[in-house]
C-alpha cells in the first residue's frame, strides 16, 4: 500500500520520516521550499534528516495518487483543505492526523471528513506523541480508529513502523474526542502551573478534566474504554505535564500573564470554544472547559477562573 502524508508541519514530517523506514513515502507540502534539497524540514523539525525513502513534492495530484493519505493540516483548516482538493480524495482512504473540534460545526476530524467526502474511507491516527520523538525514532504508541474494522486492520499494519506501535479501534468518536479534549485540559494545567498554583492543583485539573472528557464522550456515544486508552488518558498525561506541548505552553503563558506567538499551532484554544458551545447546546456541565474558553478569549483571568471552579457547589466524585 503506497502512502502519502499531506501537510508538512512538525507532525506530518515526523510521520513521513518514521513511515519511510518501511518503504517509499511521499510528503506533500503547500510550500516545499528547499526541503527536498536539504533533506530536512528546518522550519518545523530542525536536525531530523529525511531518510532515502522519503520524497517531497508540492504537486498535490501526484501525492494524492497514493493508496493511503495521511492528512496532517491543523483542525480548523481541515474542511477547506478537503473541499479545495475534493476531486483527488473522493474514493480514498483518509487518515486524519489532527486533534480538535471544528469551531463552526462542533465536529471532529472524522466527522468533517465524512461530511465533505462521503465516498471516502475516513480514519484517525491519534495518541501521545511529540513530533520530535517520532522523528528521532523514539518508541511511541498511537491509536488508529476506523469504523470499518477490516480497513482499520490494513491501516494498522501499513502504519506500524519499528518505533511506532499502533493499536486499533472502531470507535472513531472516542478517538477524536480524546485527542481534542486533552488539549483543552492541558491549557488549564499550564495556566495553573504558570500562575504558581502548584502541582496538586494540576493533578486536580487533570483528574476533573478527565471526568469532563468522559462526560462528553458518553453523551456522544463513545466507548469509555477508548477514553481510558492512548487517545484519552495517555495523551492527557503527556500533554498536561510536558513543556514540549504547545497547548501546555500557551497555558503557562496565560498563567504568567505573558504573550504567546499567535503563529504557533495550538489546537486547544479553538477547541475549547467549540466544546464549550457544544456543551451548552447539549446541556452538559464542563466547568474546566468553560474556564479555558474564558481564558483564551481574555474574558477571565486565572485567579477568577480558579475561584469559579473552587466555589462550585460540593458534590459526589
Ligand atoms: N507537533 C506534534 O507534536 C503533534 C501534532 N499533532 C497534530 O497535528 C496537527 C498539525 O500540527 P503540527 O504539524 O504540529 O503543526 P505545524 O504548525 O507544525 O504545521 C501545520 C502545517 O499545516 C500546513 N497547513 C496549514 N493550513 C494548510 C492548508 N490549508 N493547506 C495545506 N497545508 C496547510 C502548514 O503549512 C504547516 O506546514 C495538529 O492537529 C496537531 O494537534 C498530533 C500529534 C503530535
Ligand atoms: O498532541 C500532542 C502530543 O500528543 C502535541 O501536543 P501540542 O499540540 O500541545 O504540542
Amino acid at each position: 500500500m503506497s502512502i502519502a502524508v499531506l501537510g508538512a508541519g512538525a507532525f506530518g514530517t515526523a510521520l513521513a520520516i518514521s513511515l519511510a523506514q518501511n518503504g517509499p513515502v511521499i510528503l506533500w507540502a503547500r510550500d516545499p521550499g528547499d526541503m527536498a534539497h536539504l533533506r530536512e524540514n528546518r522550519a518545523r523539525l530542525p536536525g531530523c534528516r529525511f531518510p532515502d525513502g522519503l520524497s517531497v513534492t508540492g504537486d498535490l495530484p501526484d501525492a494524492a495518487a497514493a493508496d493511503i493519505l495521511l492528512i496532517a493540516v491543523p483542525m480548523q483548516k481541515l474542511r477547506a483543505f478537503l473541499s479545495d482538493h475534493a476531486k483527488h480524495f473522493a474514493d480514498k482512504t483518509l487518515v486524519a492526523c489532527c486533534k480538535g473540534i471544528e469551531l463552526e460545526s462542533g465536529l471532529g476530524p472524522v466527522a468533517v471528513m465524512s461530511e465533505v467526502l462521503p465516498t471516502a474511507t475516513p480514519a484517525i491516527l491519534t495518541g501521545p506523541s511529540f513530533a520530535t520523538d517520532i522523528a528521532r525514532g523514539l518508541p511511541t504508541a498511537l491509536t488508529l480508529a476506523c469504523a470499518e474494522d477490516k480497513k482499520g486492520l490494513r491501516l494498522q499494519q501499513s502504519l506500524t513502523t519499528p518505533n511506532l506501535r499502533i493499536y486499533r479501534t472502531t470507535d472513531t468518536i472516542g478517538a477524536e474526542l480524546g485527542g481534542a479534549l486533552k488539549n483543552v485540559i492541558a491549557i488549564a494545567c499550564g495556566a495553573a502551573m504558570g500562575a504558581g498554583l502548584g502541582e496538586s492543583a494540576r493533578a486536580a485539573l487533570m483528574t476533573r478534566g478527565y471526568a469532563e472528557m468522559q462526560r462528553l464522550a458518553a453523551r456522544l456515544h463513545a466507548d469509555p474504554r477508548t477514553l481510558s486508552g492512548l487517545s484519552g488518558f495517555g495523551d492527557l498525561s503527556l500533554t498536561c505535564t510536558s513543556t514540549q506541548s504547545r497547548n501546555y505552553r500557551l497555558g503557562l503563558s496565560i498563567g504568567k500573564g505573558e504573550g504567546f506567538d499567535p503563529a504557533v499551532t495550538v489546537e486547544g484554544a479553538a477547541t475549547a470554544l467549540a466544546v464549550d458551545a457544544l456543551a451548552r447546546k447539549l446541556g452538559l456541565d464542563l466547568p474546566i472547559t468553560a474556564a479555558v474558553a474564558g481564558l483564551v478569549e481574555n474574558r477571565l483571568d486565572v485567579k477568577s477562573a480558579m475561584e469559579n471552579l473552587l466555589s462550585r457547589p460540593l458534590k459526589e466524585e
